[in-house]
């Protein structure tokens, strides 16, 4: 190293140690005390609205900004801007960041996907700088969401916004090593966190210092400050100085004054960008309710599935239990698309995994609970069907908020029992919410219950799941705090039970049969809960929070909360719940008849069939239900009836139905191609270079089966046979004589003969695959337990803390000294971490594409088995060879669910994915020509193709013989 080098790089260090004494440069001195003026000059008026003032350019006054350049931001702030590609401000960053910036306490509220993030990031990341805090200083910030996959996101901002500061951020969420995060978290000058486990380090780790806290924000505040954190955040707030700046963010603010009381905001600005907008929800989004019976639900989700392949979809189903179910059971029948899960029950790094994987998706669907239903900013989601009715109208808001996100736009589907219709509606209208009526396409429908039938006889685990899937749904229903909305008596559930597939309905203890319908028992909510959680084996359901009247933690470490106040609400509750059930009964019976005659009316898909009566009839025909080769063409041909705009409500009834009925009868002549799921082809399709199918005797044939110059053809029996050929071949029925080289086909005189060695020969060929395909097997279970491992290892090293991140890469001389800290902890640092996680990201992206290629080619071969199913074991990480991707050598990046570049993930996985898939189809046209031939029509085959003058060769189509 030049005596230069050494002199920048211990220049680059002191500087550094100024830094981390709190000694900042000249430069960064001026600039500070300008912007401090500035704000202290320029501040808005305390209760005006920033963006209606119009901007002078004269004047100090930094309101009325409409980009990031115009307000009073240091520059390492403007840079990560830039660079993070935000230049204009949004609706709510215009009105709320001139007050943010100013210190002042701050109640945001903006329609969703409209930009409240980087609100309250700002504000953090600047008036840290400002006050020149330092690594010594401990903890400035804190950010708290509701849930882990929020507060990731939340993470990877700060990472952009506070790419060019000197300040470390970590994440703290549940799921991991509590030991290990311990010990970094007094370094930690902003911090992520979920409620649960920050109170855990607030109770159990020594030193963890919160008393210089200068900030603290709620994102989602309506739901931090709601029942399911109550108590948590009533600790929390309790260790946390009464001085400070205090932010709140939702796109469904409270206004509670005894929540706001609770956190002792000081003369809060309340800034509701979008109050004043006629819906609540964003103006790009098209909203729709269908009318469905809880026995039509099923088919109803399988068909907008099969209908929207290309689309990238979220489901919202009220419980785990039956996300769990839905999932996979619909994996296994193979739609056609990529389908993921989310739900509370799932291993953390399962959970990020998917939350990553479905980012990148072009088309996918993703089967959530309420954990995906706030903040989430999956990008271009273009649907989000809502299987069960939300709870109240924010988590529909929320729901619907994961599409038409910024300024893109997106559709949004109801699904609604004909006994939740008038409530719901009426919970939704008074929101604002708008919707329009849509109705489900017969001709598009297609039933899925006969193939669940079958799948839950052979697969004892799914039954399972189906049973506690259909108990955690009735159970949250029964939950449900409103009852004007959800009532557990009118569900028809041995209709649904039949439509999951199942023989017969589970217990259901807090339900019982009197009279033939089902009416809630007058038990006490303790009680209740008591007996249906024995039920389910005390697998509460808890963890999915939103369906059981919203209280629930979502998994994330509040469950003491939430089971608490679960608990309360039942005390109160249960018998409300009973008397409120008994109350409707009468009510609920009469409208029970107009409801269903408008739900058959409006289903008429399934209900075509079954005709209008509330009992379920189960198609009979097996083999119409869904099969991987259904046609899953045009999107949205499932939910618009032909000629008519379903978004605008207008021909006569009487006239759709008619529609209906031509076009359903047209649609039935159609013969739709199927493939026996599950059966064996009995033949084996070869594919030539062009990827032409072959029958096998033909393939034999070109690939020199009695060829001379072949083994076959070499051999005494081949010379002698092409001797006898040449002598005498019409005699033996051949005449297919020819000359060496000549590229024609030798062989045996005896058909049978021939056909014997054909027969051993694919035997041969058979064994071969077989013992290949094992190989890969094993090799891929080697992998697996190599990621595995590697995931291990890399969640060990973030468990060591979390996630870590020093802010900033100018400070190369801090980022060089924490290195090793950082490898070791399995943080990284700076833009050098984000750089290879970006990378990473893109292989992983690959990974997963290589799964689809694998699942969708190959429905029921062994490729698409290997990339389809092992990536959703695998949480979803790409799929067939590509799921390699995950064994990256930088531990951080395999606990992200992400891969780097250059692991396996980029060149194997699409090729390696597709090729087992397509090797180890069998694809439909293919397998039936085999397949219908006789011996005797395969033998004149061979025959003509051996008669033939010109020779076969791989490529050559039969036409062409
Ligand atoms: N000023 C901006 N310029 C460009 N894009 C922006 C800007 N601000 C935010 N965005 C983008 O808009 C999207 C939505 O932002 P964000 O997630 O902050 O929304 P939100 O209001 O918090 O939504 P939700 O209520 O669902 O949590 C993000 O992809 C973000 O990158």
């Amino acid at each position: 190293m030049s005596s230069e080098q050494k002199k920048r790089k211990k220049g680059g260090q002191n500087t550094h140690l100024q830094k981390r004494q709190g000694r900042r440069s000249f430069k960064e001195d001026q600039e500070i005390a300008q912007l401090e003026q500035v704000l202290r000059d320029g501040a808005p008026a305390r209760g005006s609205d920033p963006s209606a003032a119009a901007r002078d350019a004269a004047s100090t006054s930094y309101a009325g900004a409409r980009t990031f350049d115009e307000l009073p931001l240091s520059q390492y702030t403007k840079d990560g801007l830039k660079k993070a590609k935000y230049f204009t401000l949004t609706a709510i960053q215009r009105s709320a960041l001139p007050h943010a910036l100013a210190g002042r306490d701050v109640l945001g509220a903006a329609k969703t996907g409209s930009g409240k993030t980087l609100t309250f990031l700002i504000p953090i990341v600047e008036k840290l700088y400002r006050l020149k805090w330092t690594a010594l200083d401990g903890l400035g910030a804190l950010v708290l969401t509701p849930t882990r996959e929020l507060a990731v996101q939340i993470f990877e901002e700060l990472k952009k916004v506070g790419a060019f500061h000197d300040l470390s951020a970590g994440l703290l969420i549940g799921g991991k090593n509590v030991a290990d995060e311990a010990s970094r978290l007094t370094r930690m000058n902003i911090l992520v966190c979920t409620p649960g486990r920050l109170l855990q380090h607030m109770d159990e780790t020594p030193g963890f210092d919160t008393s210089s806290l200068q900030v603290l924000v709620l994102d989602e505040a309506d739901r931090i400050l709601d029942m399911g954190f109550a108590a948590t955040l009533d600790a929390i707030v309790a260790n946390l100085p009464q001085e400070r700046q205090t932010m709140l963010f939702s796109a469904t603010q409270t206004k509670s004054v005894r929540d706001l009381a609770r956190l002792s905001l000081t003369d809060p600005e309340y800034l509701a960008v979008h109050a004043e907008a006629a819906a609540p929800t964003p103006l790009k989004l098209q909203q729709g309710y269908m009318v469905t019976e809880l026995w039509q639900k099923m088919d109803v989700m399988w068909s907008f599935i099969k209908t929207h392949l290309k689309a990238k979809t979220i489901i919202f189903l009220s419980t785990c239990k039956q996300v769990r179910f839905v999932f996979e059971a619909f994996r296994k029948l193979r739609p056609g698309v990529p389908l993921r899960c989310l739900h509370g029950g799932m291993k953390q790094g399962k959970r990020t995994g998917v939350f990553y994987e479905f980012c990148e998706a072009q088309a996918m669907v993703l089967i959530a609970t309420d954990i995906a239903a706030r903040g989430l900013d999956f990008p271009t989601v273009d649907w989000v069907l809502q299987g069960d009715c939300p709870e109240d109208a924010a988590t529909y808001i929320h729901r619907v908020g994961r599409t038409a996100r910024y300024m893109a736009a997106g559709h949004a589907l109801l699904m609604l029992l004909p006994s939740e219709r008038e409530g719901a509606l009426k919970m939704l209208s008074e929101a604002k919410v708008p919707l329009t009526q849509i109705r489900p396409n017969p001709a598009k429908q297609q039933a899925v219950s006969p193939a669940l039938q079958a799948l839950l006889s052979k697969d004892q685990e799914l039954k399972d799941f189906a049973q506690k899937s259909l108990v955690a749904y009735c159970r949250s229903v029964f939950l449900q705090p409103r009852k004007d909305v959800f009532d557990v008596a009118a569900l028809p559930v041995e209709e649904f039970a039949a439509s999951l597939g199942l023989a017969s309905v589970p217990k259901l203890r807090f339900m019982r049969k009197v009279k033939g319908k089902q009416q809630v028992l007058e038990l006490g909510g303790k009680e209740a809960l008591a007996e249906s959680d024995g039920e389910e084996g005390g697998e509460g359901g808890s963890e999915d929070g939103g369906a059981a009247g919203g209280s629930g933690s979502e998994g994330e470490g509040a469950q003491g909360d939430a089971r608490a106040a679960k608990k309360r609400r039942l005390d109160g509750g249960g018998k409300d719940a009973a008397a409120a059930a008994g109350s409707q009964k009468g009510a609920a019976a009469a409208a029970k008849s107009k409801e269903k005659a408008e739900a058959a009316a409006g289903g008429k898909g399934a209900a075509g069939k079954g005709g209008a009566s509330n009992k379920r009839k189960v198609p009979e025909a097996a083999g119409k239900v869904p099969e991987a080769g259904d046609a899953g063409d045009d999107d949205d041909d499932f939910l618009v009836v032909k000629k008519r705009d379903v978004f605008a409500e207008g021909l006569p009834e009487e006239v759709v139905e008619a529609e209906e009925a031509a076009d359903g009868g047209k649609k039935k002549k159609k013969k739709k191609q199927k493939i026996k799921v599950g059966m064996a082809s009995g033949q084996r399709v070869m594919f030539d270079e062009q990827g032409n199918a072959l029958d096998p005797l033909a393939q034999l044939a070109a690939e020199g089966f009695g060829e001379p110059g072949s083994e076959e053809a070499s051999d005494g029996e081949g010379a002698a046979a092409w001797a006898a050929a040449q002598a005498g071949a019409g005699a033996a029925g051949v005449g297919a004589g020819s000359r060496p080289g000549d590229g024609l086909y030798v062989v045996s005189a005896r058909p049978e003969d021939r056909f014997k060695k054909a027969a051993e020969l694919m035997r041969q060929r058979d064994r071969e695959d077989r013992r290949q395909l094992k190989e890969l097997k094993r090799e891929m279970k080697l992998e697996r337990k190599d990621r595995l491992r590697a995931a291990a290892a890399a969640e060990a090293g973030e468990e060591g803390g979390g996630r870590v991140v020093t802010l900033g890469s100018r400070g190369g001389a801090a980022a060089r000294e924490d290195d090793d800290d950082d490898e070791e902890d399995g943080g990284y640092g700076g833009s050098e971490g984000s750089g290879s996680e970006e990378e990473g990201r893109q292989g992983r992206g690959r990974g997963a594409r290589g799964g689809e290629d694998g699942s969708d080619e190959g429905p029921s071969g062994s490729g698409s088995e290997d990339g389809g199913d092992s990536s959703d074991d695998d949480g979803g990480r790409g799929g067939g060879r590509g799921r390699g991707a995950g064994a990256g050598p930088r531990p951080e990046v395999g606990h992200m669910g992400m891969a780097r570049k250059d692991a396996a993930g980029v060149g194997a996985p699409a090729g390696a994915g597709a090729g087992a898939g397509a090797g180890g189809a069998v694809p439909k046209k293919a397998g039936k020509g085999a397949a219908g031939l006789s011996l005797a029509e395969q033998e004149a085959m061979a025959l003509q193709l051996l008669g033939s003058r010109r020779p076969w060769r791989p490529g050559a189509r039969r036409s062409d013989l």
